[in-house]
């Protein structure tokens, strides 16, 4: 699925039959990008799936390899799927790699009953374990003291915030399934914090990452299509299950020790909760457990801290968006206490700042693949049961309809004209409807907190003489090549 999003992105045409829902005549321009875009701006205007929905429609199928799929484009057209059809469109691909890795386990994979009931367990766990509320409000404070001193002691010199901000995310997601941080110099730590492998330091979120970005290969492709031949032959498609395989083995010793040291009257975390939970139906089992939390600690950190180094470009970019970010947080805050959830009523400016970067950086573009659960109709057009569908979030989120300013930064987009925060119905970067995002309420957490006991102390800029570079690239996240940054104490 990367693949086609890495393609589709970078405007190559990726050997994709196209065709038409019946009825629809293009019209005569031809719709296909003329180059490798490079410049973000420039990139959101290029985009070939928005072009392809304009001469086509809003929907349109393609033909990828031996398989359909049939792409939903704009705000309209989306959410009449995903919302007011929600249970048709809530159904999930099992391609050959993912049968391969979970067989269709765990929660962002899974299907039917067993996912109904995996979701609504992780969905209350999470509210048990402090999301929404004070006690991992706490949590993430404490974790951005953290952040804080190490960035601190970079003392204003250059650095990649990658790791850092990882380390802090994954820490939160891992208090709530572990019941344990870790220490940023720690080994064990560095095994999930890592985001590019260092060569011949094999540690898990290295091997995760490192999985994931080999989903950009074509060779997965060809798994997919040719799944009997492709078992047989050697190549680098075998990194994915080699990898894949260690990082199992890491949760599943974390699991084992978790039960051997299990209290069940006094559970304390995820894992422990999960060993109450009976249900052989939905397979609460501890393979199961394993790729739940495997889906947690992927979906739950990599999403949240790339979001975040869009903000901290942005804020280098955007100079005097940084300084208003300052000054309400002068206003509200103060320099005296370290800020609360309690306080983002208050501070409609940085809320809408963090929201315009969910919007533009855009970092699920075609969303996770769907599959229609039953027969349906949708724009007038029969789709069957069994058929993928490709929820293009990037029309939404760029929808010229619903935005003032689609294809620039700007945080006006949620304010009125009093200053107040406005939502928009459009700001769909978490998707929508019954597979929205998980862990939604939780990464908003994060983003506010994080976020604004940052810029509370530090002021972020280039190092001297380079410009804030907005290139990507496109992994299990849209995300920002690695840059330097420098930070300033305020
Ligand atoms: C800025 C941060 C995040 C963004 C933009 C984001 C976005 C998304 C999107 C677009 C989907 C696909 C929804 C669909 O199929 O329609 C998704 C699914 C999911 N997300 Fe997130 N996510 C974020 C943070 C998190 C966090 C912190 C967690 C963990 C607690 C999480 C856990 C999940 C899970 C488990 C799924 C699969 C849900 C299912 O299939 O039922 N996400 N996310």
């Amino acid at each position: 699925w990367s693949i086609l999003g890495y393609e589709l992105m970078r405007g190559q045409e990726c050997g994709l039959l196209l065709g038409t829902c019946p009825g629809h005549q293009p019209p005569d321009r031809d719709p296909r990008p003329q180059t490798n875009q490079r410049d973000r701006f420039k990139l959101t205007l290029s985009l070939p799936l928005v072009q392809l929905a304009e001469r086509y429609g809003n929907i349109f199928s393609l033909r990828l390899g031996r398989d359909k799929a049939v792409v939903v484009n704009g705000f309209k057209m989306v959410k009449e799927a995903l919302v007011n059809q929600g249970d048709i469109f809530a159904g999930r691909t099992l391609t050959p790699v993912f049968e391969r890795i979970n067989r269709g386990q765990g929660l962002s994979m899974s299907n039917g009953y067993m996912w109904k009931q995996q979701r609504r367990f992780a969905m209350s766990t999470l509210r048990n374990f402090g999301v929404g509320k004070k006690t991992l409000e706490s949590t993430i404070l404490e974790e951005s003291r953290c952040l804080l001193e190490a960035i601190m002691e970079k003392k204003g010199l250059p650095f990649d915030p990658h790791l850092l901000l990882n380390s802090a995310i994954a820490n939160i997601i891992s208090s709530v399934i572990f019941g344990q941080r870790f220490e940023y110099n720690d080994t064990q730590f560095q095994k999930l914090a890592l985001s590019h492998p260092p060569q011949g330091r094999p540690y898990t979120l290295t091997l995760i990452s490192f999985s994931l970005s080999l989903f950009l290969q074509r060779f997965l492709q060809l798994y997919n299509a040719f799944p009997t031949v492709m078992k047989q032959l050697p190549g680098r498609h075998n990194d994915i299950f080699r990898n894949y395989k260690k990082v199992v083995a890491f949760l599943t010793q974390q699991i084992q020790t978790h039960r051997e040291n299990w209290e069940p009257s006094e559970p304390r975390d995820y894992v422990d909760s999960y060993f109450r939970h009976n249900d052989p139906e939905a397979q609460f089992d501890d393979e199961n457990l394993c790729y739940c939390t495997l889906d947690l600690i992927i979906a739950g950190t990599e999403t949240t801290s790339t979001t975040l180094r869009w903000a901290l470009l942005y804020m280098m970019k955007h100079q005097q968006v940084q300084e208003k970010v300052h000054e309400e947080i002068n206003r509200v805050i103060g320099q005296a206490r370290q800020p609360s959830m309690d306080d983002r009523p208050n501070m409609p400016y940085t809320d809408a700042v963090i929201h315009e970067v969910q919007r533009i950086s855009n970092i699920v573009p075609l969303n996770l693949p769907r599959l229609t659960t039953r027969d349906t109709t949708l724009g007038g057009y029969f789709i069957p049961e069994g058929t993928q569908i490709i929820p293009n979030l990037t029309s939404v989120l760029f929808d010229k309809n619903e935005w003032e300013t689609p294809d620039s930064f700007n945080p006006h987009h949620f304010l009125d004209a009093s200053g107040e925060f406005v939502r928009k119905e459009a700001f769909m970067p978490f998707s929508a409807g019954q597979r929205i995002c998980l862990g939604e309420n939780l990464a908003k957490m994060d983003l506010f907190l994080f976020f604004t006991s940052l810029l509370q102390k530090l002021t972020f800029h280039s190092p001297a003489g380079v410009e804030p570079s907005f290139d990507f690239q496109v992994g299990l996240t849209l995300s920002p090549l690695p840059f330097q940054i420098c930070a300033s104490m305020r």
